[in-house]
């Protein structure tokens, strides 16, 4: 069974408007390209700078950009993982992701999970806790190509997240995310590749483009790694749409070959 999708690796300014009409003008040609289903990245509408996300935050279902992409995933007809954006919610503030159907129906949400907080001597100081807050699940939605995980950015370096979507039936797991010019170089590949490899999934990963003038510089890279942990493509650091054809049938090839996740010992870890 074939899908093709389209990591949609867009440009993210300060102007919100001038993000939606990129993310709307992305998805038109990720369909004109025949794409099934289509990625935005993480915080697509915003910058990425805790400074912002209060301001830029919307109410989910109701605010404008959760509209635009159920009109855009139904005019399209297009299954859309759409980033994430910055969710209000009394109070709070996520960073969310909303998934919807070809009808626009929303189908999933996810609230990243493993905030970014982190300080890398001489490279990098980030902490999303300072203004976000956690949620609290792991995410697994149903396609017409089986179960799909998504989880945002961060999350991936927590193995036991991704494993549990594959233990819940997860054949890809779908990741909105902006890594940066510290952790991309060292990490963004490896990281993919890993999740893939131990758990015998598809992985893709949808970056903005890179931006030097951004107080944020996104690694960009967008990639589509397979079960047997190989990239099957990826993009430089530019705006573009990566279009890859995912061949699901892999998936149960790996695992007879290499039945690695039948051979768990859980009494042992
Ligand atoms: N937006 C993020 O969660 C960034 C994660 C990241 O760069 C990392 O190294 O992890």
């Amino acid at each position: 069974m074939k899908l093709k999708t389209a990591l949609c690796q867009l440009p993210v300014k300060e102007d919100k408007q001038e993000n939606l009409n990129q993310a709307a003008l992305m998805l038109k040609a990720a369909a004109a390209g025949g794409a099934h289903m289509a990625v935005l990245p993480e915080m697509f509408n915003c910058p990425y700078d805790i400074h912002s996300f209060r301001d830029y935050a919307e109410i989910i279902p109701s605010g404008e950009t959760t509209n635009l992409l159920a009109d855009l995933a139904r005019t399209h007809g297009l299954f859309l993982v759409g980033g994430s954006i910055p969710e209000l919610d009394g109070e709070l503030i996520y960073n969310t992701s909303v998934i919807f159907n070809p009808k626009g129906e929303i189908i999933a949400t996810h609230r990243k999970a493993h905030l970014f907080d982190i300080n890398v001597k001489n490279g990098i100081e980030f902490t999303e806790s300072k203004v976000l807050s956690p949620g609290n699940t792991a995410t697994v939605f149903e396609t017409p190509w089986g179960k799909f995980g998504v989880e945002i950015c961060y999350d991936i370096r927590f193995p036991e997240l991704t494993r549990k979507m594959a233990k819940d039936g997860a054949s890809v797991v779908i990741v909105p995310a902006a890594f940066n010019m510290t952790t991309g170089p060292a990490h963004w590949e490896l990281l993919f590749r890993s999740r893939a490899l131990d758990n015998q999934v598809f992985m893709l990963g949808t970056s903005p483009a890179r931006n030097p003038q951004a107080s944020y510089v996104a690694y960009g890279h967008s990639l589509a790694v397979n079960p047997w942990g190989q990239v099957l493509a990826q993009l430089d650091e530019k705006p573009g749409i990566l279009i890859v054809d995912l061949d699901l049938t892999q998936i149960e090839e790996v695992r007879e070959s290499l039945p690695i996740l039948k051979q768990r010992r859980d009494d042992l870890y």
